[in-house]
């Protein structure tokens, strides 16, 4: 790629048109291997959900981590240089998004669904693995869920970017093992710069945490 630092623009493009493509096939995966991938992260989730609520004696443990390390080293066996990108519903979402990709198995369960005309919601419900303070979902886990939850609203107005402020209000605590409901609009645009604002809200409709975001498109 050291070539892509030609001075001749089109020849410099014709390199990042290939490296694109090649790149883009790479972390293209098959519709079966999306949908057995999609299967194997919810396994892992509650298999991380089984660690942080198992109560076995620590033999047992050491017997499930063995087991654990040898299917790790099986699907090693053929790795990619970085995770899936694309969709597999045309939504254009990234299938390993950390916060919601279905094929990560670090995601906790939300699905955001884009509205037109630049808003977002979601409704999701999450498990211990998510404790923050004894029996409440942790601020950094909310922050992350809301910070994507922006993005997508900011993206469904046209005007996608780069998170370049995040505001966090916490009024109450988060309670998890419940179904929450979290709902993004775009406030206002001017040039590259979209804000958004975002709640977080409990079952009984009060909201527990409120967001504010600006988003940058990037100048390059
Ligand atoms: C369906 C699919 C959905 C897909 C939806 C996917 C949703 C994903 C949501 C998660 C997104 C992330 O996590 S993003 C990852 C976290 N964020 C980052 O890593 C961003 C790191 N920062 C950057 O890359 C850069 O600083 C940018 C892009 C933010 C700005 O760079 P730039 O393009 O060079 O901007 P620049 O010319 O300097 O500034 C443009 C204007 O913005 C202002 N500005 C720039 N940065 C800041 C800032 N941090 N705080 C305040 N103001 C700022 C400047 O003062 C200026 O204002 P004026 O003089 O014009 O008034």
């Amino acid at each position: 790629m050291s070539e892509a630092g030609t001075a001749d623009p089109t020849r410099r493009n014709r390199i990042h048109e290939v490296w694109d493509r090649r790149i883009l096939a790479e972390r293209t995966l098959a519709d079966d291997q999306v949908a057995a991938l999609a299967d194997l992260a919810g396994r892992v989730r509650a298999l991380t959900d089984a660690v942080v609520h198992t109560r076995v004696p620590a033999d047992e443990i050491a017997a499930v981590s063995a087991e654990v390390a040898a299917l790790t080293d099986r699907l090693s066996a053929v790795r990619g240089e970085a995770p899936p990108i694309g969709s597999h519903d045309g939504t254009g979402r990234a299938l390993a998004s950390p916060v919601s990709g279905p094929l990560n198995p670090i995601a906790p369960p939300v699905d955001i669904e884009p509205l037109p005309g630049g808003g977002a919601r979601a409704a999701f419900t999450l498990g211990g693995v998510y404790e923050g303070p004894p029996t409440f979902v942790h601020g950094g886990v909310s922050a992350m869920i809301l910070d994507q939850l922006l993005g997508v609203a900011a993206a469904a107005n046209g005007t996608p970017g780069m998170t370049a402020t995040l505001d966090l209000r916490y009024r109450r605590p988060t309670p998890y093992g419940v179904r929450l409901t979290a709902e993004a609009r775009v406030a206002r645009v001017e040039g590259r710069k979209t804000w958004v604002d975002a709640s977080i809200a409990a079952p009984d409709g009060r909201t527990t945490v409120e967001a504010t975001a600006m988003f940058v498109m990037p100048a390059r």
